[in-house]
């Protein structure tokens, strides 16, 4: 690349703006096709995706990354079959752009309602998982959006193809390349470049952990809609249904270690613990979890489980680790889900009514739920059809984000030559 990381972001940015003129105007049947087209590119593309993803993969393993990152990072068939079924799925979807709602006449005449518009130009940074980038594309294209992907630098290659595919889909349906431009530079400099032009770039979607945290809370003058870490917690109320606990908080860590909903910390009330937790500590052990307990969890479960520090409890694993507190009381664990938390997504298991309104409206975080796993919290479980992420930002969007997320609402006025006295 021998123009500056700035001079090309710039361009990037430009190019965006103009395509997401031509998207918000584009019909439902054109970003349908492209969307249909871009499935049927992949399709086609298997052997290219494949070989671009095993040079990720071998640069993967070259820079020491852990088993979840590689497995994160490949484009297995299976991947590739869902990427795929993704993109016709979210073609399906109903389009949201030009619903108008909510038409009223006013006292003056005229009439007032609400129109359903994209955002413009959506800017992602995100993990390195392939998928992620067909994931945001379709929805961004489906929304009306035109967007800017930036993928993790080991994901590099893979991405390159998948843009190639997605490329193949615009120009079948007529749509500008730039409606979906995935950034070619691994060069941080160039998620600087994104995040601080407002010309150009309409919202910022963050997704991943702390470094990219601090990195935004810094430099983004863009705005943004946080898809950050998730300290999930469990919490076995004194009143819960013993079964029904052992089956939520197994799930809740063990379905998959990686992705931001699984739990990372559970919280049993002293009443219950004896019951539960021995029957929760052999399947974790079964499953190869390590555990860290505070000095009652150890008194409890014995001498394998370490001791959890401070920084445990504000600590997300993403890894078979749980660490494990027992309370004294709902106050205790609501407290403490307030303070070591991340806003994500935590549960409580209980049978009894108060304890679980008690739990819904006290905990401030983008999905609360009762007797349910943690691991729910996804857009195609949530019934939205697909999702960008998480959002655990409070404005615009919180929790599982879908195409509507991804869109804003104008006001509409009809009159018939009226003016205001
Ligand atoms: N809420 C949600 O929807 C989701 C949240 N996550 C969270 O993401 C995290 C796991 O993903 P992980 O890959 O470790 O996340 P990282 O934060 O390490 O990386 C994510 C992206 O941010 C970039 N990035 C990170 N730090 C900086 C920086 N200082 N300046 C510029 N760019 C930066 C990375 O680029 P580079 O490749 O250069 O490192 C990458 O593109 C977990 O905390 C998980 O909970 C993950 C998925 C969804
Ligand atoms: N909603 C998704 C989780 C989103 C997420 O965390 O993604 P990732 O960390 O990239 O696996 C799911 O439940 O699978």
């Amino acid at each position: 690349m021998t123009e500056s990381v700035l001079d090309y972001m710039n361009r990037l940015g430009r190019a965006a703006r103009e395509a997401s003129r031509v998207l918000a105007r584009a019909s439902t049947a054109q970003k349908n096709r492209a969307l249909q087209a871009a499935a049927a590119a992949l399709d086609a593309a298997r052997d290219e995706l494949v070989s671009a993803n095993e040079r990720d993969l071998a640069g993967g393993r070259a820079n020491g990354l852990d088993a979840a990152m590689l497995d994160r990072l490949a484009l297995t068939p299976k991947v590739i079959d869902g990427m795929i079924e993704g993109l016709r799925q979210v073609a399906t979807l109903p389009d949201p752009i030009g619903e108008i709602r909510d038409m009223r006449y006013m006292p003056s005449g005229i009439q007032v309602g609400k129109m359903r518009v994209p955002l413009g130009v959506v800017g992602i940074i995100y993990e390195s998982r392939p998928n992620v980038t067909i994931d945001a594309a379709s929805l961004c294209l489906k929304s009306g959006n035109a967007t800017i992907l930036r993928g993790g630098s080991e994901a590099i290659h893979s991405n390159q193809a998948i843009a190639r595919c997605i490329q193949l889909g615009l120009a079948e349906a007529g749509l500008p390349a730039a409606a979906v431009q995935v950034v070619e530079t691994t060069d941080r400099a160039a998620v600087g470049a994104l995040i601080s032009m407002p010309e150009y770039v309409d919202v910022i979607v963050p997704r991943g952990g702390k470094g990219l945290i601090e990195r935004i809370s810094r430099d983004a003058r863009v705005p943004v809609i946080k898809h950050l870490d998730g300290i999930c917690h469990v919490y076995i109320d004194v009143a819960a249904d013993v079964d029904k606990a052992v089956r939520v908080a197994d799930n809740a860590k063990t379905q998959r270690f990686a992705p931001c909903n699984t739990m990372e910390t559970l919280l049993v009330h002293q009443g219950i613990a004896d019951r539960v937790l021995p029957p929760l500590a052999s399947i974790y052990r079964e499953k190869g979890v390590e555990l860290r307990g505070c000095a009652r969890t150890q008194a409890l479960l014995g001498g394998d489980v370490l001791e959890a520090s401070e920084e445990d409890w504000s600590t997300e694993y993403n890894a078979p680790i749980l660490s494990i507190r027992i309370v004294d009381s709902l106050d205790a664990a609501i407290e403490h889900i307030n303070r070591y938390g991340s806003q994500h997504t935590d549960a409580i298991v209980t049978e009894n009514f108060t304890d679980a309104r008690r739990f819904l409206t006290e905990v401030d975080s983008a999905s609360v739920m009762v007797n349910a796993s943690t691991r729910f919290a996804d857009g195609f479980e949530y019934g939205l059809g697909a999702e960008i992420g998480i959002s655990t930002d409070k404005l615009h969007a919180r929790g599982p984000v879908g195409l509507e997320g991804l869109t804003s609402e104008k006001y509409v006025v009809f009159g018939d030559g009226h003016v205001r006295t």
